[in-house]
């Protein structure tokens, strides 16, 4: 299973958290949350990480591809999650500018049809991650989305259940949804952007009681 742990901004917490079995890191780059880093402070924990084989993910939303092409490249990350209102024409020419980079399209569910707008951007992203809608703030919010919408599913393509996720309710997530990947941000934290490693040492607990995730070294 893959595990992201999202609003890394200390090179300590990033190198602990990839060494206690996250998968992805992920570093928010919206400069209104509390969580945002720049360009240097992501290579900053990228440089801690040395060769920990760890993705490195920049979190954007409603940005410019220049942006964007900018922090990949000063930061290293190995993949873009746009979480705003990005279009498919949008997420395409990304694609063109940044081929060999994992794009990531976040869809903040409030109803079924969402889901299949999610479908619609296949065709030119690699990966679809599913978080809460909320009115006010486009991600970080701490909510959870309706699990019930999700039982059936499939897009096909690699996804990630994000929103709301804690060490608490990880293992009904995991037994109600089965996602082949997640994402967690505020739920293993102390405040805004500092990672409480307890409650991440916790969830990689949890998720080896759930049998869909087994430690790096097994
Ligand atoms: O975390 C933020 O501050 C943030 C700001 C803007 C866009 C996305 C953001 N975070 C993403 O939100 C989801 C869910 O977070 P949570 O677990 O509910 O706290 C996660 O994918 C973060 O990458």
């Amino acid at each position: 299973m893959r595990v992201k742990i999202c609003g890394i901004t200390k090179p300590e917490q990033g190198a602990a958290i990839a060494d206690l079995g996250a998968t992805a890191l992920g570093f928010i780059c919206v400069p209104t949350s509390p969580r945002y880093v720049t360009d240097l402070q992501i290579l900053r924990v990228v440089q801690a990480l040395e060769a920990m084989p760890v993705d490195r993910i920049g979190v954007f939303a409603n940005t410019t591809i220049e942006i964007i092409c900018q922090t990949v490249e000063v930061g290293r990350l190995t993949g873009v999650q746009l979480h705003g209102g990005e279009s498919l024409e949008f997420c395409d020419r990304l694609r063109q500018a940044l081929p060999e980079v994992e794009i990531l399209k976040a869809i903040r569910v409030k109803a079924a049809t969402d889901l299949s707008k999610a479908r619609d951007y296949l065709p030119v992203v690699d990966t679809l991650l599913l978080d809460a809608y909320h009115p006010g703030l486009l991600g970080g919010t701490g909510q959870t989305l309706d699990w019930n919408l999700l039982k059936q599913f499939n897009p096909g393509c690699p996804w990630l259940l994000a929103g709301g996720l804690t060490p608490e309710n990880i293992q009904g997530a995991i037994a109600q949804v089965k996602p082949p990947g997640i994402d967690l941000s505020s739920g293993v934290e102390r405040s805004p952007g500092d990672k409480d490693l307890a409650k991440v040492a916790e969830l990689f607990f949890k998720l080896q009681l759930t049998g869909s995730y087994l430690p790096q070294s097994a």
